[in-house]
């Protein structure tokens, strides 16, 4: 059981959502051992939670419009990517991993990843990643829902701090596959209005042995004011650290 709860887990590993390289994003329907794998390793049609949906207000559709156009660079004679990429998002981590049949058992069947887990439009974390893997960073559209008052009229700080590990937690995995938080640094300077659009950027600062040091800043969405700022230690895992392995 152990054994074939760790081949799957390898199997899946390298091909963890956090992880998910550009090619692997974009890639047609595979056919593995019989098995159509459209989006590997989900489930055929997992809903994308990062799609623009009727709760988004006009900021959070610009910003997305604005990055979007940034990943299709079209020149005269072919249709080329870009440096961006439009990061999918699913409301679990390993249910609909296809090589996660030893790994269910194990894993909750009512577990959902906690920023997706309403299923009502604009509740709460409403949010997009796109990613630039050439300059290792990212940037995150944020529409906070009304579900994330901290202050009155304003986001709670533990839903910014969800974020900032959201955002440079898929950075850091995205880079250098599954990883672990193992420190987060935040300092808030300005309160985020409740049902406003925020950006979250992260970059790249370091890599040391299994150390990967990230940055973040959340920021208006025309950069002109600086809500929070933030410093992320993440850890290469394998799957065996998760179960004591
Ligand atoms: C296979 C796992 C996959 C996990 C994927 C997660 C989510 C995937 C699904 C979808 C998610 C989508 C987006 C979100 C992505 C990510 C955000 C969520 C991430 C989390 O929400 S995650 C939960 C909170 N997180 C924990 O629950 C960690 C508990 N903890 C541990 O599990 C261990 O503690 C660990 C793994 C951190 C390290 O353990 P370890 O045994 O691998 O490494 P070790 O201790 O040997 O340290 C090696 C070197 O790091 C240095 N080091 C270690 N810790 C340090 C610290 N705190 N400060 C400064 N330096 C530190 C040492 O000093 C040494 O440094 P040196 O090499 O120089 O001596």
């Amino acid at each position: 059981m152990i054994r074939s709860c760790l081949k799957a887990s390898r199997t899946f590993i390298s091909h963890c959502p956090v992880a998910l390289s550009h090619d692997a994003v974009s890639q047609p329907v595979l056919v593995r051992r019989g098995l159509s794998m459209g989006l590997w390793p989900f489930s055929a049609s997992p809903r994308d939670f990062s799609l623009p949906n009727a709760s988004w207000n006009a900021e959070m559709r610009q910003v997305y419009d604005h990055y979007t156009a940034l990943c299709e660079v079209k020149t005269e004679d072919s249709e080329e990517t870009g440096p961006w990429h439009k990061l999918p998002s699913y409301n679990r981590s390993l249910k609909h991993a296809a090589g996660g049949v030893y790994l269910s058992k194990l894993i909750q069947s009512k577990a959902r990843l906690f920023t997706r887990n309403k299923k009502e439009y604009g509740a709460a974390f409403e949010y997009v990643i796109f990613m630039n893997k050439q300059e290792k960073r990212c940037v995150c559209a944020f529409q906070a829902g009304h579900l994330l008052e901290g202050p009155p009229g304003h986001v709670h700080g533990g839903a910014i701090a969800t974020m900032i590990d959201t955002v440079t937690g898929t950075l850091a995995g995205y880079l250098v596959g599954p990883v672990m938080t193992a420190n987060l640094n935040i300092n808030y300077r300005s309160p985020i209005p409740l049902g406003g659009v925020v950006l979250i950027h992260s970059a790249l600062d370091r890599l040391e042995g299994k150390k990967i040091f990230v940055n973040c800043r959340v920021t208006s969405t025309d950069e002109s004011k600086l809500h929070t700022e933030a410093t992320a230690l993440f850890i290469s895992v394998n799957m065996g650290h998760l179960f004591g392995m």
